[in-house]
């Protein structure tokens, strides 16, 4: 076993390995952000070169952009593709409905979007992400500039009028500077604890003139793959209220592994 590949990231390649599993031939993937998404890029990569394995991805972010260049993944545009057949992405949190917070790596709006854009989104995680409620990870809200203290200022009213529990928002940095997201615009980070009613809640944000996009996908994932550290993988589908458990060998995996954490 590699030993520079800490317990989490085997997790989250385990989980990334399996949900590659539902690429075939000729589909239109959309391709997420973060660091278990770049493993699924990576695993992706190694199919295509090593299966032949032929697939259009649309990558989320300019960071999964250059990831898919480096591995080999051929990318489009959404404009180009209009719609996908998958998109496979990380999350922040999930719950047992599999509703989502997402946006802790700033690419909420694209994420959201293409995964709206695709006839499948499965979401690969470790177990570090399940909460019983939605709302310890802050909530990503994206806003557009203009009057963003505006905008920070009515979504704190809105909070107080929907009684929610943390009500700190703060906007989010790249060390002494805002964070700017891939569409030019700033984050503002909602410091919930709970969130009681996730898909009000979502609403309520996106009638805020200013908000371009709030972190909450209600009823958008289908199928998550859980990673574990010891090898097991769970598969929870959704729509047809399936469990399964599987064990990926990781020894089997060490070239793999070695070729991916280059
Ligand atoms: O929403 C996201 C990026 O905007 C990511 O999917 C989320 O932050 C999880 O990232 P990681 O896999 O690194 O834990």
């Amino acid at each position: 076993m590699p030993a520079d590949l800490s317990p989490s990231d085997k997790a989250k390649f385990l989980a990334a390995k399996r949900a590659v599993d539902y690429v075939k031939d000729g589909m239109r993937v959309g391709l997420g952000t973060g660091s278990t998404a770049a493993w699924m890029v990576r695993c992706l990569g190694e199919r295509i070169r090593e299966e032949g394995l032929k697939i259009t991805g649309v990558p989320t972010s300019r960071r999964t952009y250059d990831l898919a260049q480096q591995v080999g993944v051929p990318v489009a545009t959404l404009e180009e593709t209009r719609w996908l057949d998958l998109t496979i992405d990380g999350a922040d949190e999930y719950d047992s409905q599999l509703n989502l917070i997402k946006g802790g790596g700033g690419a909420l709006l694209q994420e959201k979007i293409v995964a709206t854009a695709s006839d499948q989104m499965i979401v690969i995680a470790d177990i570090t992400k399940q909460v019983e409620t939605l709302g310890a990870f802050p909530l990503p809200v994206e806003v557009i500039k203009f009057g963003w203290q505006t905008t920070k200022l009515l979504i704190e009213e809105t909070l107080i009028n929907m009684d929610v529990m943390g009500r700190e928002c703060s906007l989010r940095m790249n060390v002494d500077e805002p964070y700017i997201t891939d569409e030019g615009n700033y984050i503002l980070d909602l410091h919930l604890r709970r969130i009681a009613k996730p898909s009000q809640l979502s609403l309520v944000l996106n009638q805020i003139p200013g908000v371009v996009e709030n972190g909450l996908f209600i009823d958008i994932c289908d199928v998550l793959v859980i990673g574990h550290q010891d090898g097991r993988v769970e598969v929870r589908d959704i729509n047809n209220g399936t469990v399964e458990n599987e064990r990926i060998d990781i020894l089997e995996e060490d070239n793999l592994f070695q070729d991916l954490s280059d």
